[in-house]
């Protein structure tokens, strides 16, 4: 469990954080969203025991991160931006070298299993310097995962990735969280990316947190007013089939903006009494229309 508590943090005249507290559980994804310069990195590195905080508290399954930062860090795996790797070596003798400055006990066993799971058998013989971003990416996280860390801190994980790349890195954290047990917080621009695997969210502008919750706690409270996309076959038109004014797209399409959600359910009984409805879809209430929308609402602060 990661306990953030009135975290702020001044680099020389810019305050980067301010009075930031949040509890991230065991066990959880925890998706940390923000625009370029929000904070998030900077959160990270406090939460990880790199960078002292200019106030507050982070513990770390009940460590103080500052004060106990050596166990901290055995704790804690981080993928920044950074790889850390080193570019004149080949990818095995990179995780050879940082198996060994953890002092890990049967490296080779878990380095095979590692590079395995990344897929990098084809290229371990490789120098890194010869590497694509996705290659390096892969080993990068190979290499924080090493010490089999109980928590993960992955600043922007699929940064440079190409699809296939991409769904490899979500598909592990997924694994890591469900097989491993493993606690993760991961920060990203690619919301679309953290919906697919966080069941946590916060949200951070001007190193301020604004907003936090589950998808669906922060979609309520952002969706006060719904828009509903239908299609479906009206054999009498869309006007007379409900109590609600659409805004017809075609014979078959028709789009209702509601005024609350309790109006969804309504509105569909009557469409069903009416004709057959082949599909609805709430526009709007994915994260990234939440984003923009948590956005807009702080903008002035
Ligand atoms: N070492 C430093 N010295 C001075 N200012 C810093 C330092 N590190 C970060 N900052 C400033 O703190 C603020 C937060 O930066 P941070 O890198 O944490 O943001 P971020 O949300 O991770 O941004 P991005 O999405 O671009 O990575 C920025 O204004 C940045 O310029």
């Amino acid at each position: 469990m990661i306990e953030v508590r009135n975290i702020s943090k001044q680099f020389k005249v810019h305050q980067a954080l301010h009075d930031v507290s949040f509890t991230v559980k065991q066990g959880s994804v925890t998706g940390l969203i923000g625009p370029n310069g929000s904070g998030k990195t900077t959160l990270i590195r406090i939460m990880n025991g790199v960078l002292g905080a200019s106030g507050g508290q982070v513990t770390i399954n009940g460590l103080d991160a500052a004060c106990e930062a050596e166990k901290v860090l055995a704790m804690c795996g981080t993928l920044t931006e950074q790889s850390g790797l080193y570019e004149n070596m080949s990818g095995r003798d990179n995780l050879t070298f940082f198996a060994d400055v953890f002092g890990l006990k049967h490296a080779k066993k878990r380095i095979d299993e590692l590079v395995n799971l990344f897929e990098l058998q084809d290229y371990q013989h490789r120098k890194v310097g010869t590497y694509s971003t996705g290659m390096k990416k892969r080993l990068g996280l190979a290499r924080v995962l090493l010490h089999r860390p109980s928590i993960l801190f992955l600043d922007e994980p699929t940064n440079g990735l190409d699809p296939d790349g991409i769904q490899m890195v979500l598909r592990i954290i997924r694994q890591l969280n469900k097989e491993e047990k493993m606690t993760i917080l991961v920060s990203s621009h690619v919301l679309s990316q953290l919906s697919a695997v966080c069941d946590h969210y916060i949200f951070m502008e001007k190193g301020r947190i604004v907003e936090e919750g589950t998808e669906q706690e922060i979609v309520s409270r952002y969706l006060s007013t719904p828009k509903l996309e239908v299609e479906a076959d009206m054999p009498e038109g869309w006007h007379t089939a409900t109590d609600f004014t659409p805004e017809i797209i075609s014979a078959h399409q028709a789009v209702f903006q509601l005024t609350s959600r309790e109006d969804i359910p309504l509105l569909l009984r009557q469409l069903t009494q009416h004709g057959q409805v082949y599909q609805a879809r709430i526009t709007g209430s994915d994260l990234e229309s939440i984003y923009f929308a948590i956005r807009e609402a702080h903008h002035h602060e």
